[in-house]
């Protein structure tokens, strides 16, 4: 993708609409209330809309739709071909509209268009068109029963789900998400994140203009307590997936526990360790990797590498080239292709980054923050201390240093989550031995990443619950298992077991 200039980009901002309705059904309407919302560019603090304010009763009628959709099987029960082609033809106008979604994403999220160009759309494309076309090379399964007995294990799509999404990816995590939902079968709910409705609202039109019959996709923008509540606690939701806190995922659960037991699949927070050992190699692509695990979307990355675990022999050189590479990155307007760490998503976030700025850490770098946007900061750290400890979920990187490869894992794992981790050492035992000693759903290995499409993700502990994004296993989330049990004896049963 080559990127056009600030001013091309700015261009492109004046002219947009912007959606701001709910998509029920296969259309637009306002809240049934009749209320709205603000949804503002944290780069800016501009109203960049009034978008609806669902509430329960928006909940209800979605989900009515989405349930009549399902049963009546105008998508559920379509060979998954014809699913995949309407699914590849939402993929293609995505990105035919890619610099619109782009922009789009930037103005009200804060986000580089630099990665939204580059990261955002390119993998939300890819995601899309990798689930439909696994979807009709998926098969099921014949269990070796009796001679007297075919059994089959079939896989069925749950039914509604509901997608509760965060702001820090607004389209990628609706991807992540649709992508297997839809390729299953299942009929969705979609709560965007209050921060970031426009894009999910956008990709709505797109769905619609694609042939995905009314009802399938619903998109509903509100707050957690008046949309995500509701689907969390809706009788007629079959499963929920969500990405955000691990304080709200604990709430859905609860939600879960105390309606009817629908299944919840929670991908939540981290405090991913990046161990570099005295024996890593070429520390000048280590220092590129880990700058770029720290600081790439602002740091507001479930995934970030927000703890540098470094053995003390290697700390001082590794640090001077972290420094070099972290200068490169400068901080600014979202819309300047030249910029890599954008504004943070709003001012309450804003505020929280900031309060661990202002404690006794030993500053390295950075430090600075202003009207939304802060500075690539590295801070040494107590092992103790909040910013070694909590997710921060800004462009902070805490340093702590240890002795050895024992300390560095058991540092390592030393968190309530478990979501990622990176490894860099030049030995291929150490290398293995952590990344299995590692308590994190992905380990990457002389590298800062997540995998592509083709890979799980998911984790641990607080940072994970029930099934995975992406991959193949991401089916599995929006499919349930059933047994079909055939006798093919012609004499009577002799017992039943
Ligand atoms: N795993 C990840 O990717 C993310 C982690 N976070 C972490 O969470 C922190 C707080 O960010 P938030 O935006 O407040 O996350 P959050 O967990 O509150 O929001 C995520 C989604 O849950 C919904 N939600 C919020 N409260 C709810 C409730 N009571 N019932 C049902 N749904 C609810 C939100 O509207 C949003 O759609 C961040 O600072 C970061 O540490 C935030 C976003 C993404
Ligand atoms: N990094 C993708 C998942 C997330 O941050 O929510």
């Amino acid at each position: 993708m080559t990127l056009l200039t600030h001013d091309e980009y700015k261009a492109i901002a004046a002219s947009l609409t912007f959606p701001t309705t709910a998509f029920i059904d296969g259309r637009f309407r306002p809240a049934i209330s009749g209320r709205t919302f603000d949804t503002v560019n944290p780069a800016t603090g501009e109203v960049l809309a009034q978008v609806a304010a669902c509430g329960t009763e928006d909940v209800d009628l979605a989900v009515a739709k989405a349930r009549d959709a399902f049963e009546d099987g105008r998508w559920s029960r379509l060979p998954p071909r014809e699913r995949k082609e309407t699914l590849i033809r939402l993929a293609k106008l995505v990105k035919r509209n890619a610099r619109e979604l782009a922009v789009l994403e930037s103005l009200d999220s804060g986000k580089t268009i630099h990665d939204c160009e580059t990261v955002d759309l390119p993998e939300t494309i890819h995601c899309l068109i990798w689930h439909a076309e696994l979807i009709d090379k998926l098969y099921d399964h014949v269990a070796p029963a009796s001679d007297d007995h075919i059994a089959l294990i079939v896989r069925e799509p749950v039914g509604v789900v509901g997608l509760v999404l965060p702001w820090n990816f607004p389209l990628l995590m609706l991807a992540w998400k649709i992508g297997p939902a839809l390729a299953a079968g299942c009929s969705v709910i979609v709560k965007p994140a209050e921060e970031t409705p426009l894009t999910a609202l956008r990709l709505a039109e797109l769905a619609h203009e694609a042939g995905l019959p009314p009802g399938v996709l619903n998109v509903l923008p509100g707050t957690g307590p008046e949309v995500g509540e509701p689907i969390g606690r809706h009788m007629d939701i079959d499963a929920v997936s969500f990405t955000g806190s691990t304080e709200t995922g604990r709430r859905f659960l609860r939600y879960a526990a105390e309606s009817n037991l629908k299944e919840v699949t929670l991908e939540m927070g981290g405090k991913n360790p990046a161990v570099v050992l005295d024996d890593a190699e070429n520390l000048d692509r280590v220092a590129a990797h880990i700058v770029n695990g720290a600081f790439w979307n602002a740091g507001q990355n479930c995934s970030a590498s927000s703890r540098l675990i470094v053995q003390k022999g290697v700390k001082d050189a590794l640090l001077q080239r972290i420094l070099a590479h972290a200068r490169e990155w400068p901080v600014g307007d979202p819309l300047d292709p030249v910029n890599r760490v954008g504004a943070l998503v709003s001012k309450a976030h804003f505020d929280k980054v900031c309060s661990y700025l202002e404690t006794g850490a030993k500053v390295i770098l950075g430090g600075r923050a202003e009207k939304g946007f802060v500075e690539p900061t590295i801070l040494e750290v107590a092992r103790d201390s909040r910013q070694a400890r909590d997710e921060i979920f800004g462009p902070v990187l805490s340093v702590l240093a240890v002795e050895s490869f024992d300390e560095a894992i058991a540092l390592a794992n030393a968190t309530e989550y478990g979501l990622a981790a990176s490894l860099f050492t030049g030995n291929v035992k150490r290398a293995l031995r952590g990344a299995r000693a590692i308590r994190a759903g992905t380990v990457t290995v002389n590298s800062y990443g997540e995998g592509d499409a083709t890979t799980p993700f998911g984790g641990f502990r607080a940072s994970g619950f029930g099934g995975r994004d992406k991959g193949r296993e991401a089916h599995d989330q929006y499919t349930r298992i059933k047994t079909i049990w055939v006798d093919l004896a012609d004499d009577a049963p002799e017992a039943v077991d």
